[in-house]
């Protein structure tokens, strides 16, 4: 059966579909160049809404392990792949793409060449695109006719994890779960809280350290949480990863943007400003923070992205806050990057000892 994929520039791409087939869908289409890690990718809640397309030539090869997931529903709105492998050959999956994407309502198309795809978005830079079972006539009134998916509200505690100490409250705007799994696996106590909670119920968990978690759209989309950013800071040592590393300079003043293509892939090499290393991370965000607007605030830039430059670590002197644009947790990706957590365990603990 052949699948459409139209760009909101004109362009049109055929294929052929997998997936469930009958699905249609709309919303950003974005590049991701990992060369591993589709399931955790196509499971992350800040694709939501989105069409991901993989530029490595051979995707599905390794099957789904059910383990791996970053989170029970799929926001992702459509996967596009040059080459879709029928078979799964690792000991450990249980299911083959198709019938992962089958089973989640998720559309998929093969046989397009990603990599003219991802050029031609680099030129253009990141637009809506639709995939559809026809070839689309008028792209606005397809586009608005297709539904929007919505991340699953958690009923609140959405986890309590045993570990020892410290406990760390997480912040919930669609978080992955290998932010927990790497928090309990470095001993904490973890519980999840959703992104609407009040400071009140917050408190009630009694925390040594907050978190505000990744997160899909556009950060400035999320004014109304900014105030209370300010009040877990001014309580709590603070923490922040991608969308909430966005909030974090949001909520001191500083202004985000949307990169023109963003970045979705596992190898970008960030340089900590105050140490000279380069640790390569994994990323996935449209955003940025706009470094121009930190001068005016209080926020101070700890970490730039090579390639670009954009800014990928913020703190705040005088107070524990500091936040990441890349994903330490990485899943997929380089696990280097996971020295954020130890640097942020290791700052509270001492904070808890201080303080008891
Ligand atoms: N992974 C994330 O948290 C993404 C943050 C934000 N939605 C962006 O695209 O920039």
């Amino acid at each position: 059966m052949q699948k459409y994929l139209t760009l909101a520039d004109g362009t049109q791409w055929i294929g052929t579909a997998f997936g469930d087939r009958s699905v249609e869908g709309a919303g950003n289409l974005v590049f991701n160049t990992g060369m591993l890690g589709y399931q955790e990718t196509i499971t992350d809640p800040s694709y939501l809404n989105q069409l991901i397309a993989f530029t490595y030539p051979l995707i599905g090869n390794y099957g789904i392990d059910p383990t791996v997931n970053q989170a029970t529903t799929i926001g992702t709105q459509a996967v596009i792949v040059h080459e879709l492998a029928d078979f799964s050959d690792h000991y450990s999956s249980r299911a083959t793409l198709d019938s992962f994407l089958f089973t989640h309502h998720v559309p998929g198309i093969q046989g397009i060449d990603t990599r003219e795809l991802t050029i031609h978005l680099r030129h253009t830079g990141t637009q809506l695109a639709i995939i559809s079972n026809q070839p689309v006539t008028n792209f606005q009134l397809k586009a608005a006719s297709l539904p929007t998916k919505q991340l699953t509200p958690q009923p609140v505690p959405v986890q309590a994890t045993h570990g020892s100490q410290p406990h760390i409250v997480i912040l919930d705007f669609g978080e992955k779960t290998a932010i927990t799994q790497e928090l309990v696996a470095r001993g904490c106590q973890v519980s999840v809280v959703p992104a609407t909670s009040s400071f009140k119920l917050i408190a009630a968990y009694h925390p040594d350290g907050m978190l505000l978690s990744n997160g899909p759209g556009d950060p400035e989309a999320q004014a109304a949480v900014l105030p209370l950013i300010r009040q877990l800071a001014a309580h709590y040592p603070l923490a922040g990863i991608c969308l909430g590393h966005q909030l974090i300079a949001l909520a001191y003043g500083a202004k985000t943007y949307q990169l023109t293509f963003g970045h979705h892939g596992l190898n970008h090499p960030v340089q900590n400003l105050a140490t000279g290393q380069v640790i390569m991370t994994a990323q996935n965000h449209d955003f940025a923070v706009d470094p121009a607007s930190i001068a005016k605030t209080p926020l101070q830039v700890t970490a730039i992205e090579l390639n670009d430059g954009s800014v990928e670590g913020l703190t705040l002197p005088g107070q524990t806050v500091m936040s990441v644009q890349f994903h330490p947790e990485a899943h997929p990706g380089p696990t280097e990057a996971g020295q954020f957590f130890d640097h942020f365990i290791h700052t509270l603990t001492q904070e808890v000892v201080a303080n008891a």
